[in-house]
């Protein structure tokens, strides 16, 4: 029989520290039923890694939040990419890769190196600041270079971060981190939707792109905006957080930080392994569309799973020392991204703006340390720091 527990994993005490329910829960078996919101957990590497690479048997088109697209309305218009399978995915996936593909990050780079020095040296004003890494860095950054790329106009761009945060709550159950937030979201889902046609769209841009495809007939027209949605919905709080991830760790090991500073080789996984030790998306569902058979229990068609992605990547089964950020390790295989199908498309964009950011941080600062405690905030799907207090030194 499946093994069950009671534990609730979007409980503000789970949220805020999940690791000791993640190793409950991969000990439990390789499923098991969370009674608290009728749906089916994976915690291990394996089985998560499977799941994500069985989009047939575990689909998306349901939802890839708690809520059953089946059975209930969705709270916004679903995304042609992540709350889509094929063949409805292919044609939308195929366009975003290309409009996010090598040809468009070569572009970027130099505009996004020189960006991220600009912002770092305006930061520095002293030998020694301290600053909120997550206000002045990990989100400063990301939204002084992502709309311009997607060439959206700057007027209400402070929609985008609580609209971000909305989301993450909102693939979750209806906890008071959605009914609090509910009444803003209208708004903030209103002005992201209206930065999406092509009239407010810059010429140039990955939104210009979009519509480029859907004049060739790549993607129809009342698909573009939704595509340039997925952009602003996905393309954001992520990297924040991540980037949020990526300082806390450094801070918290100065062993890395000047492994780093001696090694250049290992800079490209830095982040990687931030989002793996981190795993700023925690979790996504999936609908089982058969009775899938894992282990000695079948999860009955029609049930909702969880695939704990956090979880996956602190494995002990998968990796040594899960818990530690290791800069010696090869993360590649984490799940932060998800895996198959639909796993991230914007990778390479997040990654490549964290490697300018760093890449700046590296070239002025000498060492990186905490100035207070980090502060945690509680989403139903992002593992977030609302603040990471920190001291540069410089060099
Ligand atoms: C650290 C940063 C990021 C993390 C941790 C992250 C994580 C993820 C994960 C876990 C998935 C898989 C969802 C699933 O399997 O249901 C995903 C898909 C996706 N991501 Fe990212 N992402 C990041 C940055 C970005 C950026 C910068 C963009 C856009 C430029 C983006 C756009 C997307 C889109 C459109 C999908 C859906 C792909 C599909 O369903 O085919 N992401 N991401
Ligand atoms: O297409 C979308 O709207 C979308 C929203 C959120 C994500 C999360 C996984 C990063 C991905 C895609």
């Amino acid at each position: 029989t499946v093994p069950v527990t009671h534990d609730d994993p979007f409980s503000v005490e789970v949220l805020t520290d999940p690791l000791p329910f993640q190793a409950a829960l991969r000990d439990a078996g390789p499923v098991v039923h969370l009674a608290a919101h009728d749906v089916y957990a994976m915690g291990r590497y394996a089985e998560v890694r499977a799941a994500l690479v069985d989009w047939q048997r575990f689909c998306s088109s349901a939802g890839v939040g708690l809520a059953n697209f089946r059975t209930e309305e969705p709270w916004r218009p679903p995304s042609l990419l992540l709350e889509a399978d094929p063949p409805r995915h292919d044609a939308p996936r195929r366009v975003l890769s290309a409009v996010l593909g090598p040809r468009a990050l070569r572009r970027l780079r130099e505009r996004w190196f020189a960006a991220a020095r600009e912002h770092v040296d305006a930061l520095l004003d002293d030998r020694v600041v301290e600053l909120d890494g997550m206000a002045a860095l990990a989100a400063a950054f990301p939204l002084r270079v992502f709309p311009d790329a997607v060439g959206i106009p700057r007027e209400g761009r402070e929609h985008l971060l609580p609209y971000g945060e909305f989301l993450f709550n909102a693939f979750g159950p209806p906890n008071a981190l959605v009914t609090h937030a509910a009444a803003a979201a209208t708004e903030h889902a209103a002005w992201v939707a209206a930065q999406c046609t092509r009239e407010v769209l810059a010429d140039e841009g990955f939104g210009a792109d979009i519509w480029a495809a859907a004049d060739r007939g790549d993607i129809t027209a009342e698909q573009a905006p939704l595509v340039v949605r997925s952009l602003l919905s996905a393309g954001i709080d992520t990297t924040v957080h991540g980037l949020g991830w990526l300082l806390h760790a450094l801070a918290t090991h100065p062993d890395q930080w000047e492994l780093l500073r001696t090694d250049e080789s290992r800079r490209r996984v830095a982040f990687d392994e931030a989002v793996r030790w981190g795993s700023p998306v925690q979790t996504f569902f999936r609908v089982a569309e058969t009775d899938v058979p894992i282990g000695d229990v079948v999860v009955p068609a029609g049930a909702k799973i969880l695939m704990y992605l956090g979880s996956a990547n602190h494995d002990p089964r998968a990796w040594d020392a899960p818990e530690r950020y290791d800069l010696r390790r090869d993360p590649s295989g984490h799940v932060g991204f998800g895996f198959g199908l639909h796993q991230c498309v914007g990778q390479h964009v997040a990654r490549l703006e964290s490697e300018a950011l760093l890449t700046a941080l590296l070239e002025r600062v000498e060492r990186i340390e905490p100035a207070g405690e980090p502060v945690r905030r509680a989403n139903n799907t992002m593992r977030e720091w609302a603040s990471v207090p920190l001291r540069l030194t410089t060099s």
